[in-house]
């Protein structure tokens, strides 16, 4: 093979994905947004255990987590690493803007959500701290991220995250606030986090990757 266009297959992609998880979320959003079909493989979180204990899942992804893409031919893990792949391989609907510091600036958001906010609320985190300090530690932790993230929107956002075209930015962001909510964060103190996720609840990429609208979601949070 050739080139990097040779390398892409037309088979259905592949998500390994939970109803809750909001880095499976992340990516449902980004395949959304670009349009491409894909199925949804749902591994339990919870389920005996964790389904994504299991040797058969371990091999998917050695991390035992969620989201596993299978697609053109390979299996990708970690929800970052996975959007750069879509953005690089799938330029339609780009979600990275051209400008290389505005560029700068989506990578800062993704980052700060994906490694100092939602890491440290994870599932095996919380199992760790027990059920009696979850709560707070979880809200500790994503009020302090929120803090730098709303400081960083009041000069990077416009109508969304970096300027007025979504970006991985708020595809990160808006699984971050369900997450948020669920912890129940006083998100008052955070004016411009709340505009976006308002903005963008009722679009449609972002609707039909919403917990509420999995395979997997339990019937009674179903739409
Ligand atoms: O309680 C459950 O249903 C199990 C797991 C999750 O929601 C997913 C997480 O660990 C949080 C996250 O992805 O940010």
């Amino acid at each position: 093979m050739s080139s990097n266009e040779e390398l892409l297959d037309n088979t259905q992609p592949i998500l390994y994905s939970y109803w809750r998880s909001s880095c499976s979320w992340r990516v449902r959003i980004c395949l959304n947004l670009k349009e491409i079909p894909y199925d949804i493989k749902p591994i339990s979180l919870i389920k005996s255990g964790g389904e994504q204990h299991c040797n058969e899942y371990r091999e998917v992804n050695p991390m035992e987590q969620v989201p596993a893409l299978q697609i053109d031919g390979h299996t990708l893990v970690e929800s970052l690493a996975i959007m750069q792949y879509l953005e690089e391989t799938r330029p339609q609907r780009p979600l990275m803007p051209q400008d290389f510091h505005k560029r700068a600036k989506v990578r800062e958001l993704c980052e700060i959500i994906a490694s100092g906010i939602q890491p440290l609320q994870n599932l095996i985190v919380l199992i760790h701290v027990g059920e009696e300090k979850k709560k707070e530690w979880a809200q500790h932790w994503i009020t302090r991220g929120f803090r730098a993230v709303e400081k960083l929107l009041s000069t990077s956002a416009g109508k969304y995250c970096v300027g007025d075209e979504i970006t991985l930015a708020d595809c990160c962001l808006i699984p971050q606030v369900f997450n948020a909510r669920r912890f129940h964060v006083d998100l008052r103190p955070f004016p411009i986090i709340l505009r976006i996720d308002r903005e963008l609840e009722s679009h449609p990429a972002f609707r039909a990757a919403h917990p509420s609208s999995q395979p997997d979601s339990p019937p009674e949070i179903t739409k």
